[in-house]
């Protein structure tokens, strides 16, 4: 299977930063792409991991061998394009089935311009990034009837070594929206697809630094209508839209030099509306609240990692994407650690004592992911609802 499957597609090459270099065959767009290369351990979802802004300048490697298998469909998508600066498998099975699937993902990859490279040795590339740490590098997918040479094997080294480090990288008002636009779609289910909310309780204000679609979608269902607005919006603006809560999404590079986003946030928590942020979010709301962050050795990355809920010693199984992680030892009084990752027990999630705003550093919306910690979202909702009521008794008062 596999050897008929190399000699249909063109060789390629991925070069490290640090000069290792694997060859395999160009599954996706020819030509070459640069980006931090980073593994994912999910077992599912590479349409909704490709299309994750939070993938922007980053080559994903994913460790399940068999990718493609059930082709893509228009309806698993986090983004409306490909977000993912490349992608890096071991095997491409040659037959791709589902009753959803529109089309293969090798055309996938080629109608949205991704180079990928398949037939690489996934195992050994991950061991090679766990002990030397996440790298920049480069995925030369070479035109059919090209050949490797080692002047390309020198080109594509090079381009590894030119490529920007992520630390320092502002990335959010990149892939943000440049217009505010309103959501109400709801969870997916199967036979009905995806809803509408109708009858919306709430107005939520989303700031999108590389929103994913099915957070709005996620919160949306619980309730509420959602004004989605750039990453830059001043919290002036997010004010006269009244909210009855603020979202801090998920985004892609370092969260530090996000100044925009730190003052915005600091604003808008003083206010009293409750606030609530996902992994980019909640790095956001760390240093708005004067925490500091930190770039992690390899990441966390996919859709297995135990997380301790501190409140009630309950472990959920969760999504994870980031690159950067919150210092604990940064923590100001008035910011709680709630959940801790049981794999290297970095903080996972915060609150407010002071303020009614919390935050995971994780994917509660998994897509793709398992559901565990999806209660983050009612919690939200909780302290919207509970904020309603408290001001509508004060205006009764
Ligand atoms: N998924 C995210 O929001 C990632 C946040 C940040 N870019 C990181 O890598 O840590």
């Amino acid at each position: 299977m596999l050897l008929s499957l190399k000699g249909s597609f063109p060789p390629a090459i991925l070069a490290l930063a640090d000069g290792t270099v694997f060859q395999g065959n160009s599954i996706g767009a020819a030509g070459s792409t640069t980006g931090e290369v980073v593994f994912n351990t999910a077992m599912t979802g590479y349409q909704e991991i490709l299309t994750d802004p939070s993938y922007c300048q980053q080559i994903v490697t994913l460790t399940y061998p068999h990718i493609g298998n059930y082709g893509v469909n228009g309806e698993d998508i986090e983004a409306d394009k490909i977000h993912a600066a490349g992608l890096i498998i071991k095997d491409l099975p040659l037959v791709a089935s589902n009753f959803r699937k529109t089309a293969t993902l090798t055309e996938y990859l080629v109608s949205g311009k991704t180079v990928a490279i398949a037939n690489i040795d996934t195992r050994k590339l991950t061991r090679h990034l766990r002990t030397h740490g996440a790298q920049n590098g480069c995925i030369l997918g070479l035109a059919e009837g090209e050949a490797v040479t080692q002047a390309l094997i020198d080109k594509a080294i090079a381009a590894a070594k030119a490529a920007p480090s992520m630390s320092g990288l502002d990335l959010a008002k990149v892939v943000s929206v440049k217009q505010t636009y309103e959501w109400t779609e709801t969870e997916w289910k199967l036979g009905a697809g995806y809803g509408v909310q109708i009858t919306p309780k709430f107005h939520v204000v989303a700031f999108d630094y590389g929103v994913k679609k099915n957070i709005l979608r996620m919160i949306a269902q619980r309730g509420a209508r959602i004004t989605v607005v750039p990453a830059q919006t001043p919290a002036a603006d997010v004010l006269k839209l009244k909210p009855d809560g603020i979202f801090l999404a998920n985004g892609p590079g370092d969260p530090e030099p996000c100044d925009y986003a730190i003052s915005a946030v600091k604003e808008l928590i003083e206010t009293g509306i409750p606030t609530f942020g996902i992994c980019l979010g909640h790095q956001i709301m760390a240093l708005a609240s004067g925490a500091k962050t930190f770039k992690m050795k390899f990441g966390h990355h996919g859709a297995n990692h135990p997380v301790k809920d501190l409140d009630n010693g309950r472990v959920s199984i969760t999504s994870q994407n980031h690159g950067f992680a919150v210092d604990e030892k940064s923590l100001p009084a008035n910011l709680r650690p709630t959940h801790i990752s049981l794999f290297d027990n970095t903080l996972q999630g915060l609150a407010r004592t002071d303020k009614p705003a919390f935050c995971f550093q994780g994917h509660p919306e998994a897509s793709p992911g398992p559901h565990d910690i999806g209660y983050l979202f009612d919690r939200f909702t909780a302290l919207m609802e509970k904020n309603k009521t408290e001001k509508t008794e004060k205006e009764n008062a």
